[in-house]
């Protein structure tokens, strides 16, 4: 049977149907809806300012090879400006590969895009090192939770460093259902109540971040990057299978057979979710050591080279749920790197330059 006319334009043949609604579009008027989406997102949420000058989280991957290439071409519309600004955690074998997309991706679209390293920025340590040190003590699946805390610093030192005054991420809406039933599992009310919305307005200095694709299917993101032909990074992160997100994902998959609008209802529903007065914790403070926001005395990324330093990194994972502070405990003097052929000796004292800066 014949493939049914596109619903919008009505010339051509449909080469899909939208996930969601079931409409049969053609390629082109799929991508026109799909970027018309995204500018109603920001523009409705009131994200990206004219004027802006925006960082967009760029690792190579689909999600956000498709935001920059979206944004691309809304900037005009939108009055902003668009920098790349990607992550080199230090993981071998897997981030090399993926930045050499997004320098494709710079050149094509004729987008300045800056690498920031982990390794310069915490002073030597890569995630190579950091998954060692945690293995080391029986904990190889935070290493998620370690990338995830500095990753969002370090994106916060490039965006500074290319003089941007928002921050964009490619998270779509599979991304943000499965961080909710993350947070369900794990009973994490607070960050339960605070995940929902577009993102956060920048409190405590940091700059303002959000996530156009946010109400967007993984589904959908996919289809635009086909039809748009973009040239992307496939592969998962080689720390990514031991991750607690893989059982969330594959929960998310099981609901969507039986409800196919369950990752965006579960994205809706934790913007609706606030926190009882009564189970509000003091409002944040700031980082002893960077000036960050805080609940505790040390910020999570503090928190977190703290304890590698210490050479005690599940100390630092304990301590974002409840576990005990170290801040100010006479811990043993910074331990060597765990392999010392492959990795420079993390510098003693914390985080390094990054302390400089605001990171939450
Ligand atoms: N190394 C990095 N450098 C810059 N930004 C990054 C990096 N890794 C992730 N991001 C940003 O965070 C977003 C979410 O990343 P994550 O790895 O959690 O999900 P993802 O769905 O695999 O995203 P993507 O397909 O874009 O890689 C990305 O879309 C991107 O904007």
């Amino acid at each position: 049977m014949p493939a049914p006319q596109c619903a919008s334009c009505h010339a051509a043949r449909a080469a899909l149907r939208r996930p969601r609604s079931g409409q049969a579009l053609c390629g082109a008027c799929f991508c026109t809806a799909f970027e018309a989406e995204v500018l109603h997102t920001v523009l409705a949420g009131r994200l990206l300012p004219p004027g802006a000058v925006v960082a967009v989280g760029a690792s190579g991957g689909k999600d956000s090879t498709v935001l920059a290439h979206v944004l691309r071409e809304l900037a005009p519309r939108l009055g902003v400006s668009l920098r790349l600004v990607a992550v080199d955690e230090g993981i071998g074998g897997y981030r090399d590969a993926a930045l050499a997309a997004v320098r494709r991706q710079a050149a094509r679209w004729d987008l300045p895009l800056t690498v920031v390293a982990y390794a310069d920025l915490f002073g030597g340590w890569t995630m190579d090192a950091v998954a060692r040190s945690t293995a080391g003590s029986g904990r190889s699946r935070a290493c998620c939770t370690f990338c995830g805390v500095l990753r969002r610093r370090a994106l916060e030192e490039g965006a500074r460093l290319v003089g941007a005054t928002h921050i964009v991420t490619g998270h779509n809406a599979d991304d943000m259902a499965e961080t909710v039933l993350m947070n369900f599992l794990r009973g994490d009310a607070g960050r339960l109540a605070r995940g929902g919305g577009l993102g956060s307005r920048g409190e405590g200095g940091a700059l303002p971040r959000c996530r156009p694709l946010q109400l967007a299917s993984q589904k959908e993101v996919v289809l635009y990057a086909h039809f748009r032909r973009l040239d992307y990074f496939s592969e998962e992160c080689v720390y990514a299978p031991e991750a607690f997100r893989g059982h969330a994902r594959h929960l998310l998959k099981l609901l969507e057979a039986a409800r196919p609008s369950a990752a965006l209802d579960l994205v809706h529903s934790a913007e609706r979710l606030a926190l009882a007065p009564a189970a509000r914790p003091p409002p944040p403070g700031a980082c002893s050591r960077c000036g960050a926001l805080a609940s505790r005395a040390l910020c999570q990324a503090c928190a977190l080279l703290d304890g590698l330093q210490r050479g005690r990194p599940r100390l630092a994972i304990g301590k974002g749920r409840g576990g005990r502070d170290e801040e100010g405990s006479s811990g043993p003097p910074p331990p060597p790197p765990s392999d010392p052929g492959s990795a420079p000796g993390p510098a003693a004292g914390g985080c390094g330059a990054a302390c400089k800066e605001r990171c939450e």
